[in-house]
């Protein structure tokens, strides 16, 4: 709506005001920060001197043991005293940290509340709270319970949740800023969510090596997930470019702040697609003064856990496109399913204990314990015992037999004979964590002939530790021939190899870790799990197994299926809630894309048959633009062309292929021409220029201009080519070209012709 000039010149003067506030504010905060400075390095000084004491005190002669005793009450003091001092000290640095982030915006919004017979209060939101030295609230937290009003509510009477309850009050006014280097560049008043105009401006700007937070912007629907915290699963169904990867790190951000005191970033895991998307998203958290929580690729996590087997990923898997008999593709439906790993559960609390594969524990060559020997001891206990409690058990007594074995090793002759071989260097070592020393020559003797054997021993020792006793691949086979025979010869044929199919992993670790009881990490509090829909049920349920206290969040988009056919949103989410068995949950649907053009947009939603359901952001472009080539040279001719001309208007221009194949064929097509970096698997970061890429590696990334490279019916025509045509598609924030070697893919070819700018060297049929 056009504003007339009395609304204008309104709004100038209500700008000066508030920027005579920024100034007043941002004076503040300089002088804060001057002040903190002096702090920190005042408790880097006192650190420093508390460490010199400790090493000092440390060093003192402890050979009399009265002295021993107090040197060590003393050293543990100081101890205590370093690990105290550096708290105090990475608390200051902290806080000094969230004062450099106000530093040139210190907010971006501002509340006008009324509560029933009280005057209006202002309050201004900002990234972290501010205080100045009369205790009055200069900035609120953008996390804060009152805050939550900012983007949630429309002008009047407004709700919003305290750690105490539910409160109301009157919204009079909601403003945006936009404040760089200290000054306020524009401002608006909104009765909406969050208006559009500073979005528009925040949309339309270049993309970057690192995603940006979304603070100053966050929408409606997104504040939902971000402020969740009575819900145990969270899934999110997000359409391309709506969000979903920022809601949920903004997400991370509001429950570090929420639960400040239990929880800490070491305590959220999130599992993203690969390493670009990795560092990609590695500085959100950080600009909101937040630490990073961990990240890992679902690759990494099964490698890990897998150790000694070369495990089959999901890339190479894609990049394979092994031509499968119709029974291993069965058989692999069947292992991803969550019904197998419920076969898994039946298989475990009913197998008899003489089907479980025990080994013989060897050492130099002699067995130590047979595993006839493990297995009696294992059927010894009650059978009523849960399996993983009585392999506990087994492996409890085998450390208690191990002891004795070395007790009785070491009044042998061989033992006592071998001390007196022993070097002087061999005898300190032996005597290192000996703190009294027997005073009889007998007491040493023994004392070192136990360490020796003892030493001898200890690769047994680290075999029960690490259940070397047990045989989980065999166990896994034999359950597969007892359900699923037809997954069995290939799954043999892979171990031969030392090789492991990807859809084997979480069916034969849930096996193995409700047989042994291990594997599961109870320290984690939140896993998130990004693109969830190139997940099966079987990994999905597996990692809800292994992260047992974690509350989920599951986000992702049905549509971008690059990995498995296409499935309606509403059906995949169903699977889900079914199968994961989480009572509080809770699913979420974000329909409004803000990545692209409304251009693209429309583009993109026009691939799909369910595409009407997203709606674009009213961000206007360019059209499409369709080249379609002959063949293969005449269209390398023309993107060529293309190239050259995108690099004039952006600084990068991604090249999306199918798979990694054809990003090398055409990297080598283009590299005599351009200056290009093709990216592998392995990349961390993302350069300038021209990139090309396969989109499995675009996964959750933005690109100012993408370029779809070939789009041919030749390329795509199996089930799966509208989810990977729609999610190339949906990489573009302002411009999209999609190049043809030869007539063009189907799914394309349908597209309302008024969406598209279509150039072809020749007649389409
Ligand atoms: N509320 C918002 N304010 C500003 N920008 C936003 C907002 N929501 C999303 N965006 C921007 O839209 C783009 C897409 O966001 P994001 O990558 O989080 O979406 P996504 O749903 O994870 O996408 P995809 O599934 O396609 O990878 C990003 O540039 C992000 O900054």
């Amino acid at each position: 709506m056009k504003k007339t000039k009395n609304e204008v010149n309104l709004m100038q003067e209500e700008q000066q005001k508030e920027q005579v506030r920024v100034d007043n504010v941002l004076a503040k905060i300089k002088d804060s920060i001057q002040k903190q400075e002096a702090e920190v390095q005042k408790a880097e000084a006192e650190r420093s001197l508390v460490e010199k004491n400790y090493v000092q005190n440390a060093r003192i002669n402890t050979l009399e043991v009265d002295d021993q005793m107090e040197t060590n009450a003393e050293v543990q003091q100081q101890k205590q005293l370093v690990a105290k001092n550096l708290e105090n000290e990475t608390i200051l640095k902290n806080q000094l940290e969230v004062l450099k982030l106000l530093k040139d915006s210190p907010y971006f919004g501002r509340i006008d509340i009324q509560d029933p017979g009280d005057d209006v209060e202002q309050l201004y939101i900002g990234t972290a709270s501010y205080v100045d030295e009369n205790q009055d609230f200069l900035i609120y937290d953008w996390r804060a319970p009152i805050s939550s009003i900012y983007y949630n509510g429309t002008l009047g009477s407004v709700a919003y949740e305290t750690p105490g309850g539910q409160f109301t009050t009157e919204l009079l006014k909601k403003r945006q800023f936009n404040i760089q280097e200290g000054q306020i560049v524009n401002m608006f008043d909104t009765n909406e969510t969050i208006g559009d105009e500073i979005l528009q401006a925040v949309l339309g700007q270049q993309s970057d090596e690192y995603m940006h937070n979304i603070v100053a912007t966050i929408q409606k629907e997104q504040n939902d997930i971000i402020r969740d915290t009575y819900h145990d699963l969270l899934l999110v169904q997000g359409v391309a470019g709506s969000g979903k990867t920022s809601a949920i790190l903004q997400r991370i951000a509001f429950l570090l702040y929420h639960s400040r005191t239990e929880l800490s970033a070491d305590q959220i895991v999130l599992f993203s697609p690969n390493l670009l998307f990795s560092h990609y998203i590695s500085e959100v958290l950080p600009s909101l003064g937040e630490k990073n929580m961990q990240q890992v690729t679902l690759a990494q996590f099964l490698a890990q856990r897998l150790q000694g087997l070369k495990v089959q990923t999901l890339f190479e898997r894609y990049e394979e496109k092994e031509k499968l008999s119709a029974q291993v593709l069965t058989a692999r439906q069947e292992k991803e399913a969550a019904n197998f790993m419920h076969l898994v559960e039946s298989y475990v609390a009913t197998v008899p204990a003489t089907d479980l594969k025990f080994n013989d524990l060897y050492l130099e060559g002699q067995v130590i314990f047979t595993k006839e020997e493990i297995l009696t001891l294992y059927q010894e206990l009650p059978s009523l015992m849960q399996p993983k409690h009585r392999f506990e058990e087994t492996k409890k007594q085998l450390f208690s037999l191990l002891k004795k074995r070395i007790r009785t090793e070491s009044h042998q002759d061989w033992a006592q004979e071998a001390v007196n071989y022993l070097s002087d260097q061999e005898y300190h070592q032996l005597l290192v964590d000996k703190s009294e020393l027997e005073d009889d020559y007998q007491g040493q003797l023994d004392y070192l002939a136990y360490q020796l054997v003892k030493k001898k021993f200890a690769p047994i020792y680290d075999a029960i530790y690490n259940n070397f006793f047990f045989d989980a691949y065999a166990q896994y086979s034999h359950f597969l021939g007892q359900v699923l025979p037809n997954g069995l010869a290939s799954y043999n044929e892979n171990l031969e190899f030392h090789q492991l199919a990807l859809e084997d992993c979480a069916p034969l670790l849930y096996l193995r870790d409700l047989l042994t009881g291990n594997g599961q990490n109870r320290s984690v509090a939140h896993l998130f799990i990004d693109e969830m829909q190139d997940y099966t049920l079987a990994q999905l349920i597996y990692l809800h197994h292994a992260f047992p206290k974690a509350k989920l969040t599951l986000l992702g988009d049905a549509e971008q299926a690059l990995f498995n056919p296409l499935m309606s949103p509403r059906d995949f989410l169903q699977k889900l809630q079914e199968n994961l068995g989480i009572k509080k949950s809770r699913v979420i649907s974000l329909n409004k894309s803000y990545r692209s053009t409304k251009n693209i947009t429309d583009y993109m939603k026009a691939i799909l048959p369910d595409g009407d359901l997203i709606q674009a952001f009213t961000r206007q472009g360019d059209l499409p633009r369709v080249l379609v080539s002959n063949n293969q040279e005449l269209g390398l001719a023309t993107l060529k062309k293309e190239i050259q001309a995108q690099l004039a208007q952006d600084s990068t221009v991604a090249l999306i292929t199918k798979d990694a194949q054809q990003s090398q064929e055409l990297y080598y097509a283009l590299h005599q021409d351009f200056d290009l970096t093709l990216l592998n698997n392995n990349d961390q970061g993302l350069p300038k220029g021209v990139i090309i890429l396969p989109i499995y590696l675009a996964k959750g990334l933005e690109f100012d201009n993408v370029i779809a490279v070939d789009v041919s019916a030749t390329n795509y025509h199996g089930p799966d080519s509208l989810g990977i045509l729609y999610t190339i598609c949906s990489r573009a924030m302002h411009h999209l070209t999609l190049i043809s070697f030869g007539p063009l893919a189907e799914p394309l070819k349908k597209i309302d012709p008024d969406l598209y700018q279509l150039q072809a060297d020749f007649y389409l049929a």
